[in-house]
């Protein structure tokens, strides 16, 4: 992918006028294997082909803002009013960002007040704006515990000059969004008013989805829960095809277009014999197809499992009336049934009558609590965000990119999708694991 330092840079409100209330602790870092100062940049790539391959000297490669505390802020804090809004699908994890937010701006900002919006950009419009509700450190308390988001999430477009009036009655400065590549593109139309009616106002992202499909991130928080979750069902169904003759266990899992769930998931107990993703094709018939595969498979073992990604072989299905949701995303048809339809007329058809366990856990793979990790993830991110947004940096996200905070502009986060690689590591891993052939066809 070309890069230019430019299309890394982020924006900033203006210069930082007021002191930090972690300056002093500030005062003596420099950058070291443990921490990047806030004057260093942390490179995009880390290969030696790869920086040698951009062909520029070292001051202008592709590299990102450090995220972190700054020894002086834009916001004068104890006149900044914050919004926060989580939006689009649940992910494990979103009450520990809204509580590491609201934590890190009470307990070290003291900011005068904090405004949770409900159910996504629908709460910042004129018709909802009544259930504004305030936020400290009582509303967030233990909300850690619980899956989902205390604030309620929705899809939908909304009218970003409504919203803007919404952030101009409520005095608000900084505006927390907490969501997917749709929410960020929400944002930045948000950020496009803000800019043309020539208002203070901070716009920092919060970069969520289980589906791990945004770049410019390692992981995205809640996967690694997510993950775990779905690690559940594959485990239940080998169990269930194990006790039957011809046994035949599949699981579809989430993931539109990026089959990270299903990689992971399915390596981590190594219960699976096939992964099916949506960024590698199959076909289904033929002496190389899905089908046959299966069938050897059930012949050898007396069982077979497979995990398919919900946004897998949508070619192979009717795509007739196909609709799309309240926020434009295509409904996608139903791989995991079309192909226990398709396993079981094949196993029946070459005399192995089999025995399905079908699971499609959906949404109990989100709507859990996040689990330890994700928690610390959670709680980073939200430090990082509030940094960002009281050091008066727009139109910006916070992610972790090759184990540093950053801080990446809105717009290439949503410039294109991450996707299981098919000539990727994790990719030959999973081939490595299930020991399912690199193409099903010809
Ligand atoms: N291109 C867009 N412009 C403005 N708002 C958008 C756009 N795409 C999505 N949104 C809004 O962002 C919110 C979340 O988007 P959605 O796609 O549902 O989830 P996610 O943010 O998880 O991808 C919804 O309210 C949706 O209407
Ligand atoms: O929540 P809905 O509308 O049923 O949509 C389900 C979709 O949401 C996701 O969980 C995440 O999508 P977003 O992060 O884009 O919201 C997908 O994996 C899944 O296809
Ligand atoms: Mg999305």
């Amino acid at each position: 992918m070309t890069l230019e330092l430019d299309d890394l840079r982020v924006r900033s409100l203006g210069e930082c006028r007021y002191d930090s209330p972690f300056a002093e602790m500030l005062a003596t870092k420099r950058t070291s294997p443990h921490y990047v100062h806030e004057d260093d940049r942390v490179l995009v790539d880390d290969t030696v082909s790869i920086l040698l391959s951009r062909g520029v000297s070292i001051d202008e490669l592709p590299s990102l803002e450090t995220a972190g505390p700054r020894r002086k802020i834009y916001f004068d804090p104890a006149a900044t009013n914050v919004g926060i809004v989580t939006c689009g699908g649940l992910c494990p994890g979103l009450n520990d960002v809204i509580r590491g937010i609201v934590q890190e701006l009470t307990e070290h900002y003291h900011v005068a007040h904090i405004y949770g919006f409900r159910n996504g950009y629908a709460g910042l419009t004129r018709r909802h704006r009544e259930r504004v509700v305030e936020l400290d450190l009582h509303a967030v308390r233990d909300i850690n515990n619980d899956g989902g988001t205390i604030l309620g999430s929705s899809r939908g477009d909304q009218d970003p000059e409504d919203m803007v009036d919404t952030l101009v009655e409520l005095g608000i400065h900084v505006l927390f969004v907490i969501g997917g590549d749709g929410s960020m593109r929400g944002a930045m139309k948000l950020t496009k008013e803000i800019d043309a009616r020539g208002l203070d106002i901070a716009v920092v992202g919060v970069p969520k989805t289980i589906d791990n499909d945004l770049p410019f991130t390692d992981q995205s928080f809640g996967f690694q829960t997510a993950f775990a979750q779905a690690t559940e069902f594959i485990a239940s169904v080998f169990v269930e095809s194990q006790a039957a003759e011809n046994g035949v266990g599949i699981v579809k899992l989430m993931g539109r277009h990026s089959g990270f769930i299903a990689c992971y998931a399915a390596l981590s107990n190594n219960d699976a014999d096939f992964v099916l993703i949506p960024e590698v094709p199959f076909v289904l018939d033929g002496p190389n197809g899905v089908l046959r595969r299966v069938e050897d498979h059930v012949r050898r073992h007396g069982q077979v499992v497979v995990v398919v990604a919900e946004g897998a072989g949508q070619d192979l299905l009717e795509q007739e009336g196909r609709t799309t949701d309240a926020s434009g995303n295509t409904k996608l048809g139903d791989i995991g049934l079309f192909l226990k339809q398709k396993i079981t007329d094949h196993l029946t058809a070459v005399d192995l009558p089999p025995t399905v366990r079908y699971l499609d856990p959906s949404y109990a793979i989100r709507s859990v609590a996040a689990n330890a990790y994700d928690s610390v993830y959670c709680v980073r991110l939200a430090h990082a965000a509030v940094h960002a947004g009281m050091a008066g940096r727009t139109e910006t996200v916070v992610v972790r990119w090759r184990r540093r905070f950053v801080h990446v502009p809105m717009e290439l986060i949503t410039s294109h999708r991450n996707q299981v690689d098919p000539d990727g590591d994790l990719w030959m891993s999973v081939l490595e694991a299930t020991g399912q052939p690199a193409t099903f066809g010809a």
